[in-house]
């Protein structure tokens, strides 16, 4: 594997305190990264370092084995995506493209044809000559990404590009980002809130918290052996339940319902609270002493239970850890 971008010991100190704190990562060549966490963790702060909208008060960032902590965006072989596009609103889908191919003094037949190429990938080919306010969010995100990727960056920056996007659009652009990245094997880092985008898009994903890197792993690392009780409760639906000094975690499909209480550790009493049906499976809010966890149950689970039964549940796959002091 060639190590794409080192991040070694990057600190960036906002005037109020703020910022990131020691930031270590090495990106490998050809993967999407994600930086994944909640607002205010420093997910663009890091982001920006890296294109060098942002100068980093400690440490270093190297691209393939160049040093380019101090150099300005532009002399940077990244680009960045932002969160509202900014596209040229008075170009066209084409001029937006071009712009970049100009500055980069590439002849004209060679720019017609890399932006008929790139237009083509992104299935927007027909939108050529409609401006920006012609287009829809789906269709701008994708011109975005064009131009983009229409410069041939070594890394590819995203900051939450599909933040102003509905539901549905969302999951297909994510779907078409992922085929365009494999067709190129183009280095890309992306920062999203939404795990569930992380685990859909990721070759890895870096986790943070307040301003530091706290896991970082491919999404089945992630979400099988989290490393400790705030990754497990931001990745995927999991239970907790307090025991004496731990605190016990475990996941809805990671149960089974048996008949008696064996009387072990992995055996507990509840109280069903709600049933609902969900499609193919229940879903039931369950108290277990005083604490509320959720279960999955097949679909029959509906028929032979209601609400205020007691249930007894097996927990076949647990993770425990220490209570935080
Ligand atoms: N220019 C700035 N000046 C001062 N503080 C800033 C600046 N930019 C960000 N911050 C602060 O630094 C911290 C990290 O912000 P950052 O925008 O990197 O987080 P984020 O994880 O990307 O959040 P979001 O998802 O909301 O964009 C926050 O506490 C934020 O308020």
């Amino acid at each position: 594997m060639t190590i794409k971008l080192e991040i070694k010991n990057v600190s960036k100190k906002y005037d109020n305190g703020d910022g990131i704190q020691d930031i270590n990562l090495e990106v490998q060549a050809g993967e999407i990264l994600t930086l994944l966490g909640p607002s205010g963790c420093g997910k663009s702060t890091l982001l920006r370092s890296i294109g060098g909208f942002e100068s980093v008060t400690e440490g270093s960032i190297s691209i393939d084995n160049q040093d380019i902590t101090t150099l300005p965006p532009e002399k940077r072989p990244t680009i960045m995506v932002f969160q509202g596009y900014n596209l040229w609103e008075r170009m066209t889908v084409f001029e937006n493209l071009e712009f970049g191919l100009k500055l980069r003094k590439i002849p004209k037949d060679e720019r017609k044809n890399k932006i008929a190429d790139m237009l083509e990938m992104l299935g927007i080919s027909a939108m050529a000559q409609k401006y920006p306010q012609q287009l829809s969010g789906g269709q701008q995100q994708r011109v975005a990404i064009g131009r983009a990727l229409v410069l041939e960056p070594e890394i590819l920056l995203l900051d939450e590009p599909y933040s102003a996007l509905d539901a549905k659009i969302r999951v297909q652009m994510r779907e078409e980002l992922k085929k365009i990245q494999q067709k190129l094997k183009i280095t890309t880092i992306f920062v999203t809130h939404d795990q569930e985008e992380a685990m859909m898009l990721s070759t890895r994903i870096a986790v943070m918290k307040k301003g530091e890197i706290v896991q970082v792993g491919t999404p089945s690392e992630i979400y099988n052996s989290p490393a400790d009780i705030y990754i497990a409760s931001f990745i995927g639906q999991m239970n907790f339940l307090n025991q004496e000094n731990r605190i016990i975690a475990f996941r809805p499909e990671d149960t089974e319902f048996v008949s008696v209480n064996e009387n072990n550790s992995e055996t507990f009493d509840g109280v069903i609270q709600s049933l609902t049906q969900m499609g193919h499976y229940t879903q039931l809010f369950v108290t277990v002493a005083s604490e509320t966890i959720i279960l999955f149950g097949s679909k029959e689970v509906i028929e032979k239970y209601t609400v205020g039964s007691k249930i007894v549940f097996k927990i076949t796959k647990k993770l425990s850890f220490e209570k935080e002091k």
